[in-house]
């Protein structure tokens, strides 16, 4: 890219420049036929159970990848403050798992027996590469945010004025949906990527960039499993 473009974009937001690179992608992930179907109330009650299940799994993969980009912030940070919001969101995880208990057992889904599927044992082996020390804060905290932006646009679709999600649905939607947590949340992690990007070199720039790729493929084909077409 031009030497001018780029600073623009570095400028104006790493993140949304590469959103609107990758729209069909993003798109792909957030607008996703399991989500689409939640959203007009045809969802099969076993892809949601499908979903919860392998879900369960990932969120509790997603806890030392978590933990991995709060030692980053504390040891590359430029900005204190990165820790407090990565710590609210490592925090929140644990009140995620026992929700998912609790949900499991509502649904009557037992999460002892679980075993992880294709698309899921892949994704959760991509995180655990990103926990390396060789992977930089930016690059991972750029991650971390496109993992819990995904699951917050997708959500936020389903509980949108006029949806027809099922009412038994309608907590979960909100539980990532949300904007005074979820929402505000991922607001503050882009802030970070986009700061760090900001400052970024070309070469982790280029990194960060595929990361995000991977994880919209990661989130498209964990759909894709839940729905039963892996
Ligand atoms: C596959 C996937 N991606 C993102 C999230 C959201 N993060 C934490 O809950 C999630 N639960 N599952």
């Amino acid at each position: 890219m031009e030497e001018k473009a780029k600073a623009e974009e570095k400028k104006t937001g790493m993140i949304e420049a590469w959103l609107r690179k990758h729209r069909y992608l993003y798109d792909g992930a957030t607008r996703h036929p399991f989500i689409l179907s939640i959203h007009d109330g045809t969802i099969s009650i076993d892809s949601f159970k499908t979903w919860l299940a392998q879900d369960y799994l990932f969120v509790r993969a997603l806890v030392p990848f978590a933990a991995s980009v709060l030692i980053k912030a504390w040891k590359e940070s430029d900005e204190s403050g990165d820790v407090e919001v990565i710590l609210r969101g490592v925090a929140s995880l644990e009140d995620e798992i026992s929700w998912f208990k609790r949900e499991a057992n509502k649904w009557g889904v037992p999460l002892s027996d679980v075993v992880p599927q294709r698309p899921n044992v892949k994704y959760c082996g991509f995180l655990e590469s990103l926990i390396s020390p060789e992977v930089k804060y930016t690059v991972a905290i750029t991650a971390f945010w496109a993992i819990e932006a995904v699951y917050h646009e997708s959500f936020a679709l389903c509980i949108e004025e006029g949806s027809k999600t099922p009412p038994e649905l309608k907590e979960t939607c909100a539980r990532w949906g949300n904007e005074a947590f979820h929402g505000n949340y991922c607001k503050s992690l882009q802030k970070i990527a986009n700061r760090r990007l900001q400052k970024a070199s070309d070469e982790e720039l280029k990194k960060a960039e595929v990361v995000l790729l991977s994880v919209l493929e990661h989130e498209l084909d964990f759909w894709n499993m839940s729905r039963g077409n892996v």
